[in-house]
């Protein structure tokens, strides 16, 4: 059954490479996986709509106000088809919710990369509205959410799952979200950046935590080390792009293609305006949205 307040937690050891310095956990969705006789392994879209055959349902959605992109990725092979949200804003809680729907999903987790200085975060009006969804950010962030996750965690929807990379610098707590490397998982990865990395550019790193020198480390360390094919979506753009991959970031990025000196200038001279709503926006994201947290956080389990 789909939507139930228990939540499974396991421990396992890590596989990925890259991950072998954090404790790895599995964060299960109640959703019981029943793996189903699909004929071709698990393909992701490069645009918004699902591939035929493809184990997910993948959406790219924007907020215009704020220039934000919020994810739906779901699993349409399981029986429940759990669904989850990757930084919904909350002007457009009602067009997301109204997709979900329509396309007979579950939604299971309202999360965020981060504390968005920008925009209010969805998560809380999305828990109100929908009895079930847990809300999801890093312990780093030090924010309140019923799940906090760590560098190296599953998360699981379905058979699919996102794994958590931590990505500070833009914030103290920012993670970029990356689908699983696995037989069953899509190819190419897709990862989801939030401010970390954007198209051609980068999150600022003025306020909130941000440090140049942890921007520079999380983005060669976490996200350039991934496949050259791995899909970079990003929660800002600015300028009309959509999609990057790790190999075009990698040749073209006008930051961080340059030396760790010339970067940190470059973002000490950004001279940009405090975003407009930073008042707002941060307190309100640090309770993950204006929501009610009656249940006590839940911190997964580590080993
Ligand atoms: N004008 C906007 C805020 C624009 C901004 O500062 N964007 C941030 C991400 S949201 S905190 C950023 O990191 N930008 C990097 C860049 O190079 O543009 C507003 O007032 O909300």
């Amino acid at each position: 059954m789909v939507g139930m307040n228990v939540m499974r937690v396991f421990t396992i050891t890590g596989s990925n490479p890259a991950l072998l310095n954090c404790s790895s956990r599995i964060l299960s969705s109640p959703v019981k996986s029943i793996k189903l006789g699909c004929l071709k392994t698990a393909t992701c879209s490069y645009t918004t709509s699902s591939h035929p055959f493809g184990k997910l349902l993948f959406r790219q959605l924007f907020e215009k106000e704020s220039s934000t992109y919020t994810y739906l990725l779901a699993d349409v092979t399981h029986p429940q088809k759990p669904a989850l949200l990757i930084d919904p804003v909350d002007k457009t809680v009602e067009r997301d919710l109204s997709l979900v729907k329509e396309l007979g999903l579950k939604l299971i987790y309202a999360m965020n990369t981060h504390v968005h200085a920008d925009h209010v975060t969805g998560t809380g009006t999305i828990k109100s509205k929908v009895p079930g969804v847990q809300s999801v950010i890093s312990k780093a962030s030090k924010s309140k959410a019923d799940l906090l996750i760590e560098a190296g965690d599953k998360i699981y929807f379905g058979d699919l799952f996102l794994e958590v990379r931590p990505t500070p610098g833009h914030t103290l707590g920012c993670v970029t979200y990356v689908t699983g490397d696995g037989p069953n998982q899509p190819q190419p990865r897709m990862a989801f950046t939030g401010d970390a990395l954007l198209i051609r550019g980068c999150g600022r790193t003025d306020f909130q935590g941000g440090s140049s020198q942890e921007l520079y480390k999380s983005v060669h360390s976490q996200i350039f080390s991934l496949p050259k094919d791995t899909l970079i979506y990003p929660a800002h753009d600015y300028k009309g792009f959509t999609v990057s991959t790790v190999g075009e970031e990698m040749l073209y990025n006008p930051r961080l293609t340059k030396d760790q000196d010339t970067f940190k200038h470059i973002m000490e001279n950004l001279n940009l305006p405090y975003p407009k709503m930073i008042d707002v926006a941060v307190p309100a994201n640090m309770v993950c949205g204006l929501q009610d947290l009656s249940s006590k956080p839940v911190e997964a389990a580590s080993n």
